[in-house]
């Protein structure tokens, strides 16, 4: 194989340089806190706010610490699917289950989610190798029928892609890039295609299937599934073969994939274990019926963008040299519809990009819940120490010999989607998906590399998966927040990435985990540094040194150094300046909303007081709102608690500017308050947007008047409270 590799890899050329200023980097940090120690023994002032700086330093250099490990040896990795041809036939490539979540019809609209599906069953891959697998953990008919259509329009659909090698398999992106080609195959498509969606969506608007809809006594026996007593908590299995490959043909006469409708028994009585649980019961459920060695998880709205992808991933799947550990490889989420300065940061490409390459260069990236293609192997136990299911049937090695849609293979299925399945056997806990954390993704990919997993990020230049992402504030910072709540979840557990990662996978993975686990963290360092720093200006005392003072230029080297480093990772792969500039906004913005709540909710819960759950993210298409987004605007609009810190602290830092330059005209001592004014202009340039929206703006997208008055009075308590803090 020497001579035509099936994936190459490149150590990048800044490593050498990041090593070199990590060494200075932690040399001036040493410096910073022999500097902090000293302030606070020979001043018997003001120690609640220099113990408040040395705090958030503190947890600045423990998280700067943490990235090093991304930094260490980055690579950049690239797969050769053309030469897959040497080392194995196309009848011999495994096949592959691919499993599609989704869990609300009216969130997350089914149109979307078949679009999904059509996109991967469309794969430049064997079809008959290929299942399509749909678990609807909203139980709901509308999906169902949604995928009926669905099963349909793929019998034209997949010969049509293939015969013109459509790039855009998913129907509504292809339409959506493609709208002046008026042969008359294009032409009948398109009306097939608008057909099915009116159809799905008028259903949709009805809430339920009309007669007229139904055009079989075998559909009528699936929707009367849907009994009176049946609701999205409490219902039994539904498991509807909607396509059974070789059975069912295209009209070309080829071979369909299996396309296999899942709707999980669910009790109001046990728990269910949101997305993991989901596809734990996809995992049983196609161990059942086909049982492939592969396996793709995907989200609803993540459809494919490249239908050579999976040969993509067959180039590590397929290497013998790789070691016997290979566990997955990782796609990078990407988004379309992102505006173009992505003002609210959606692009998270330091989480799915800059950091990967980092990890890639380690053990590997971790999963991200989308885009992954998984040897169904690793979900039982370690490389070397198999874990064994309850039963024979859904061991990874068993081969399934009877039809898909045989009464035997059934029976089997609907057993083990059973709400009580899992009682009393090793799911969730040694095998499968993980259950303990709302970032099932982030702590599975973990727990399958603390038993030895390795894994590989791919990242082709044409992004293999587009998703959706949120459209207005509320949706971005509530997506996070429940983010920053599932990470709390592993940091307080045993399985604590500093402690146990460190131990089982070495010091460098376990740091790039432990970076995940303590992002809430940086909610206190952002919020102190957005709070003391205008409090000290007004309070006339000072958080930093003046610039007259040699400790000044450390304090400078320190911001300035983290900054330009992040700045440079982000625009050498590939990053636009602006949206860096708003990225590192919304890392702020995040830090005093999502974090912040985060953890909060975090500690109420842990007391008993409250509990969470999965709030999926919207991904409904609000015109008005879309105008606003694509213009660059940010949406405000409900009164949310997410918005009161950083109103508040926008606010504060305004009114401690003014109040600073007041004093510097009076007084004409710049540079004693220097620092304590760059920070404050530093946070007003981040909180422009906020400002527009308290005071500029008239459309229903500006700041709630609620927020602005509850946020004033909240400076207001700040600023009184700490005329007694400050001396
Ligand atoms: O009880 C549930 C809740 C969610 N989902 C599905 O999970 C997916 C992700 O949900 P979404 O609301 O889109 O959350 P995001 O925050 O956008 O998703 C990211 O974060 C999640 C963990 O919080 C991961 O599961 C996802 O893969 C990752 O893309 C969707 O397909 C949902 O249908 C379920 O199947 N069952
Ligand atoms: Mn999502």
């Amino acid at each position: 194989m020497g001579e035509n590799p099936l994936h190459t890899l490149k150590r990048l050329r800044r490593t050498t340089p990041n090593r070199v200023f990590a060494l200075l980097y932690m040399c001036a940090l040493i410096a910073l806190f022999y500097h902090h120690t000293i302030t606070l023994l020979h001043s018997n002032t003001n120690t609640i706010l220099h113990l408040s700086m040395l705090l958030s330093d503190a947890i600045l250099a423990f998280m700067w610490a943490t990235t090093q490990a991304f930094r260490y040896r980055p690579i950049h990795r690239e797969a050769h699917p053309e030469n897959l041809k040497n080392v194995v036939h196309k009848n011999d490539y495994p096949a592959l289950d691919v499993f599609i979540c989704t869990a609300d019809p009216y969130k997350e609209p089914p149109i979307g989610v078949v679009n999904t599906a059509l996109s991967v069953m469309a794969y430049e891959y064997p079809t008959e190798k290929i299942s399509v697998y749909v678990s609807d953990d909203g139980g709901s008919v509308l999906t169902l029928f949604a995928f009926t259509e669905a099963a349909r329009f793929a019998k034209h659909w997949l010969p049509f892609c293939k015969e013109n090698m459509i790039m855009e398999r998913s129907p509504e992106a292809y339409f959506r890039s493609k709208h002046s080609n008026f042969s008359e195959e294009y032409r009948n498509i398109k009306i097939l295609y608008e057909d099915m969606k009116e159809k799905v969506e008028s259903v949709l608007v009805r809430g339920s299937v009309g007669d007229e809809y139904i055009r079989s006594e075998h559909e009528r026996g699936a929707f009367e599934k849907w009994s009176p007593g049946f609701t999205r908590n409490n219902h039994p299995t539904v498991i509807q073969v909607l396509l059974e490959s070789c059975k069912d043909k295209d009209i070309g006469g080829h071979c369909m994939p299996n396309l296999v409708y899942i709707s999980r028994e669910k009790s109001k009585a046990s728990p269910h274990k949101f997305k993991a649980g989901a596809l734990n019961v996809l995992l049983r459920v196609s161990a059942t019926m086909t049982n492939a060695p592969v396996i793709l998880t995907q989200d609803c709205d993540m459809y494919s963008n490249d239908p050579k992808t999976t040969l993509r991933a067959l180039c590590y799947f397929l290497d013998p040299t790789l070691s016997p550990e290979f566990g997955y490889v990782q796609f990078p989420q990407r988004f379309h519809g992102i505006n173009k300065n992505d003002i609210y940061g959606s692009e998270l490409k330091r989480l799915f990009e800059i950091n990967s390459i980092g990890m890639d260069g380690l053990n590997g990236p971790n999963y991200v819940g989308t885009g992954c293609f998984f040897s169904r192997r690793a979900f039982f136990g370690g490389p070397s120490s198999f874990v064994s299911p309850e039963i024979q049937e859904l061991s990874p090695n068993n081969v399934v010999i009877q039809n898909t849609g045989s009464d035997a293979v059934l029976t089997m299925a609907h057993r083990v989607a059973d709400c009580n399945y899992e009682q009393g056997t090793n799911w969730g806990s040694k095998m499968g998906f993980r259950y303990g954390s709302l970032v099932e993704d982030y702590y599975t990919g973990y727990r399958l590399q603390c038993e030895g997993w390795k894994s590989v990020f791919c990242n082709p230049d044409r992004p293999a998966f587009l998703g959706d992402v949120p459209i207005n504030l509320n949706d971005a910072l509530s997506q996070t927040k429940r983010w920053a709540i599932g990470l709390l979840e592993v940091t307080f557990s045993k399985y604590n990435p500093v402690t146990f990662g460190t131990k089982s996978m070495g010091i460098l993975m376990g740091l790039s985990y432990a970076h995940y686990a303590f992002w809430p963290a940086w909610a206190v360092p952002i919020t102190l540094y957005g709070l003391f720093p205008p409090l000290a200006l007004l309070g006339q005392v000072s958080a930093f040194p003046k610039i007259s003072d040699p400790w000044f230029y450390l304090y400078a080297f320190l911001f300035l150094g983290a900054y330009v480093q992040d700045f440079l990772d982000f625009v050498l792969e590939g990053g636009m300046i602006q949206r860096w500039c708003n990225d590192q906004r919304m890392w702020n913005i995040r830090g005093i909303s999502s974090y912040l709540f985060g953890a909060a909710e975090f500690a109420f819960q842990s007391l008993g007081i409250s509990a969470f759950g999965f709030n999926i993210t919207n991904k409904v298409m609000d015109d008005e709102q879309n105008k606003k987004y694509e213009k660059g605007l940010f949406e405000f609009g409900v009164s949310s608690p997410l918005f009161l810190p950083m109103t508040t602290i926008a606010i504060l830092n305004l009114v401690a500017f003014v109040v600073g330059l007041i004093t510097i005209t009076r007084d004409g001592n710049f540079g004693a308050v220097f620092a304590e004014m760059f920070m404050c202009g530093y946070v007003m340039v981040n909180s422009w947007p906020i400002y527009e929206a308290v005071a500029l703006r008239t459309d229903r997208g500006r700041m709630p008047t609620t927020i602005t008055l509850v946020s004033t009075l909240l400076v207001l308590i700040l600023y009184l409270a700490s005329s007694f803090i400050l001396t």
